[in-house]
């Protein structure tokens, strides 16, 4: 199939790619026709990616790079941005949806990589690995059986049983764990796992405790002093969620108290924007606690196909409109129209544009092929197909429309 020809040319549509992005998705840019392809392997902040974000149209990220209300408004021509991750905390999502720009992820093309990784995580700890392995480097001989214990048997209790949590769970049962779990929401319990009302009892009945909840206002710090004064008797803690959700001073204090019999980390609330920077944490040499660098989503496998998602659906917004799995702007999922003419209007969700979309087409007497309109809070996305011909004194028109975010013509 031709690639889609855009009324903006995609050879002069600059796309910028952060954080050593798989080249599953340069590929994909290339292949659809994308030339202009820039890529930096760290995260870039401040006058550097102002500077970058000048003249994109598409922005790829992952989960570092922190695009915050100022550094989107400043981004006067960025359509779509793509974080390539789960993690859409990073980006200021209520004023991407302001601004009409469409902020896409990869819901779950990392998540087994993440499970595989909680699991192993949990054998290390409950076997006192880090330690073994520390004293093994050191030349020392260290053969005994206390305090490891075998996994089987045990009860892991999962914090956040959506797409991680979930599959964690069905590993952790072929491997003979019991599973609870407590979601903020009603889940559905997989295999023979169990719901709990409250994280109390969750913490107080596992002996492992692994946490996969989103990063938001609701979970920051979420396992505070007080909720880690709920382990008393040595349970193992992950955290492959997010570095803020866990006080990291207060874990400290209790694994140095014993309370807590190891932890696995790989988040944490400061960390490196690229492999030149230093990392440091309070919990660097405590003994049974493995630190890795944020690596839970970083395979082969899961990075090419988060590249191939995600570039997917930058593409298909650009060329069709198409915004399903947005999180910011309205979705919408279009058919395609042979033909036509195509235009997008972004506006703001107040009441009377779609009239006025609409009295401005009839005064102009353009053949309307197909209208398509979703909302949300604060913005109001309309796809119209025309009929050939007549769009660019139609686009003139809706751009001139009280609220108007942003106009564009597609094809
Ligand atoms: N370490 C890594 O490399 C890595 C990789 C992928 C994802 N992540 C992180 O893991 C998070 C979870 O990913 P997912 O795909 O499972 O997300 P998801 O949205 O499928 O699941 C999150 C679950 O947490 C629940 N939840 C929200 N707030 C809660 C709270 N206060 N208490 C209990 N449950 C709560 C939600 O209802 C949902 O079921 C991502 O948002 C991302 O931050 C980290
Ligand atoms: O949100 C995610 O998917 C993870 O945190 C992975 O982030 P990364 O792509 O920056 O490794």
């Amino acid at each position: 199939m031709s690639p889609l020809k855009t009324s903006f040319p995609k050879h002069k549509m600059k796309v910028v790619l952060l954080e050593s992005i798989s080249q599953s998705a340069v590929e994909s840019f290339k292949k659809a026709g994308y030339t202009q392809i820039e890529q930096h392997s760290g995260a870039l902040s401040g006058e550097e990616l102002d500077e970058v974000l000048k003249d994109a149209k598409i922005l790829g990220v992952r989960s570092k790079t922190q695009l915050t209300e100022e550094v989107i408004q400043k981004a006067k021509k960025l359509v779509a941005v793509g974080c390539f991750c789960i993690g859409t905390n990073q980006v200021d999502l209520e004023a991407a949806n302001k601004a009409g720009v469409c902020v896409f992820n990869a819901p779950f093309s990392n998540t087994r990589s993440v499970a595989e990784l909680v699991i192993a995580s949990a054998i290390m700890l409950i076997r006192r690995i880090p330690d073994k392995d520390k004293a093994a480097h050191a030349g020392e001989w260290d053969k005994s059986s206390e305090n490891a214990h075998e996994i089987r048997g045990k009860r892991l209790g999962v914090v956040g049983y959506g797409h991680i949590g979930s599959q964690v769970s069905i590993l952790a049962e072929s491997i003979g764990l019991k599973v609870s779990y407590y979601d903020v929401e009603n889940k559905l319990p997989l295999g023979n796992a169990e719901a709990v009302g409250d994280l109390k009892t969750l913490i107080e009945e596992s002996d492992i405790l692994t946490l996969h909840v989103p990063g938001t206002q609701e979970t920051k710090n979420l396992f505070n002093a007080e909720v880690l004064s709920w382990f008393t008797k040595g349970q193992l803690l992950i955290n492959m969620s997010r570095g803020d959700v866990v006080d990291i001073q207060a874990l400290k204090k209790a694994l140095d108290e014993e309370r807590i019999g190891g932890a696995a980390l790989d988040v944490f609330p400061e960390e490196p924007k690229n492999k030149a920077e230093k990392f440091t944490s309070p919990l660097q040499n405590v003994p049974n606690v493995i630190l890795t660098p944020h690596i839970g989503g970083s395979t082969e496998e899961a990075q090419w196909n988060i590249g191939v998602d995600v570039s997917g659906k930058l593409i298909k917004y650009i060329e069709s409109g198409a915004s399903l799995g947005s999180h910011s702007i309205p979705e919408l999922s279009l058919p395609k129209m042979e033909d036509t003419h195509r235009i997008l209007h972004i506006h703001k969700n107040v009441s009377g544009v779609l009239s006025e979309i609409n009295s401005k087409i009839s005064k102009l007497n353009v053949n309307i092929l197909g209208q398509y309109l979703s909302t949300n809070f604060e913005v109001g996305y309309v796809v119209l197909d025309i009929s050939k011909n007549d769009s660019l004194d139609t686009l003139k028109e809706l751009k001139k429309i009280d609220h108007t975010i942003s106009a564009r013509i597609l094809y």
